[in-house]
């Protein structure tokens, strides 16, 4: 049966796709680690147990824990889709006719489980056996003729489900831009997934689901900035409202760094009318609605985001609790993607242990507060939220 999908940010969690780190973390390296957007090498084994943490505390409340990995294998079962990736891993211009040709035959004689394992966790030059070339000669040793995919663990952004619908999204940078052909050949070929309408696509304008920001039911926050183009913004924005899907998307200018890279970075839902906010960034942040006028689009003049969530979410107002006690506590933590929680019910929320502050504060405000560790795993700068993708909520919160 197709997914219900979601409506808000805090509706009772009941299914989410995860990734549980692996070989391709351990391709990391000091010479690879920014290209591949990691601010650190992880210990992948310590990485693994506090992910193996994270899904303990989803499974505790209940909800159902699905691999991204295994949806993949399991998808792979199928010719077409195995086809289909093959064919997609090896369009890569770098690799040149004759060593795409010897790829593609290989690729295609691997069982699903190692077809998969190569689809995440990438091919080195040297680890071609068999096969050698003037294009593999002049490539270094640890060139990588598949790239390894280690922000697979942010599960948020690669695909957004909605009510009744899945996108999948558009990543901007280059090192994420294969994980939205395992998302996309997943929703297309999973039988559980299989008539799941679909929306937006990996060919187009950028769009990553850490901006995406589910605000209640017919509201929709996205984010524009580092990921999220204008462009994607206006593409996404019309396909929802004209599927009915929300009545109002609030466009959020955010700052182009690496600290505030997605919406998500500097607010996260907690409950209907509550959010965990940056107040460094709180106090400018502005939205323009967009709502649908006939066949076009109605943009209106920016205002603060706070008045113009609450106008479409028709409450009185969005209450905010801010990150960390002073500015240099609040920037530390918003780092460390203490805004970055995961609510799996109505002021029931993940966040990692290391934020303290934002913690105590959040339990002030009667938050019931999940802590998980996140040493390792937040070397890839994401936290909770990010590293889930809520296929299922109760709706209606
Ligand atoms: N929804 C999020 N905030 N995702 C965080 C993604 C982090 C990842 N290393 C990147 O740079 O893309």
């Amino acid at each position: 049966m197709t997914p219900r999908g979601a409506d808000s940010e805090t509706g009772p969690l009941q299914t989410v796709i995860v990734h549980r780190p692996g070989p391709e973390l351990g391709r990391l390296t000091p010479r690879n680690n920014d290209q591949l957007l990691f601010d650190a090498i992880p210990w992948v084994a310590r990485a693994q147990e506090e992910h193996d943490a994270f899904t303990e505390a989803l499974r505790a409340r209940d909800v159902e824990v699905l691999y991204l990995v295994d949806l993949l294998t399991e998808t792979l079962h199928g010719d077409e889709a195995r086809c289909q990736i093959v064919e997609e891993t090896t369009a890569d211009l770098r690799l040149g006719v004759g060593l795409r040709a010897y790829l593609r035959d290989a690729l295609a004689d691997h069982d699903p489980e190692q077809l998969a394992g190569v689809l995440t966790a990438g091919v080195r030059n040297d680890e071609l056996t068999g096969m050698s070339s003037i294009v593999t000669s002049l490539l270094d040793h640890e060139d990588f003729l598949v790239d390894p995919l280690p922000n697979l663990l942010f599960t948020r952004d690669s695909s957004v489900w909605l009510p009744g619908h899945v996108a999948v999204t558009s990543l901007a940078m280059p090192a994420r831009a294969r994980e939205t052909q395992l998302t996309g050949l997943i929703y297309a070929h999973h039988p559980r997934f299989a008539d799941a309408p679909r929306l937006h696509g990996p060919q187009l304008e950028h769009l990553e689901g850490g901006d995406v920001l589910l605000l209640g039911p017919g509201v929709i926050a996205v984010g524009v900035g580092e990921r999220t183009t204008p462009a994607g913004c206006e593409r996404f924005a019309d396909q929802v409202l004209r599927r009915g899907l929300a009545h109002t998307v609030l466009a959020v200018p955010i700052a182009q760094d690496r600290a505030t890279m997605h919406l998500d970075t500097i607010l996260t839902m907690l409950d209907v009318d509550t959010v965990v906010v940056y107040p460094n960034a709180a106090e400018g942040l502005q939205a323009y609605a967009i709502t649908r006028s006939d066949d076009d689009l109605h943009v209106a003049s920016p205002r603060s985001f706070f008045d113009a969530a609450a106008d479409a979410l028709g409450i009185e107002a969005l209450h905010r609790i801010d990150t960390g006690l002073d500015p240099v506590t609040a920037e530390r933590e918003q780092w460390d993607d203490g805004n970055n929680t995961l609510a799996i019910a109505p002021r029931v929320a993940i966040a990692y242990e290391r934020n303290e502050q934002t913690n105590t504060r959040l339990v002030d405000h009667s938050i019931d507060v999940i802590t998980i560790p996140g040493s390792e795993l937040g070397s890839g700068r994401g936290g909770p939220r990010c590293m889930s993708c809520p296929v299922q909520r109760v709706s209606g919160s």
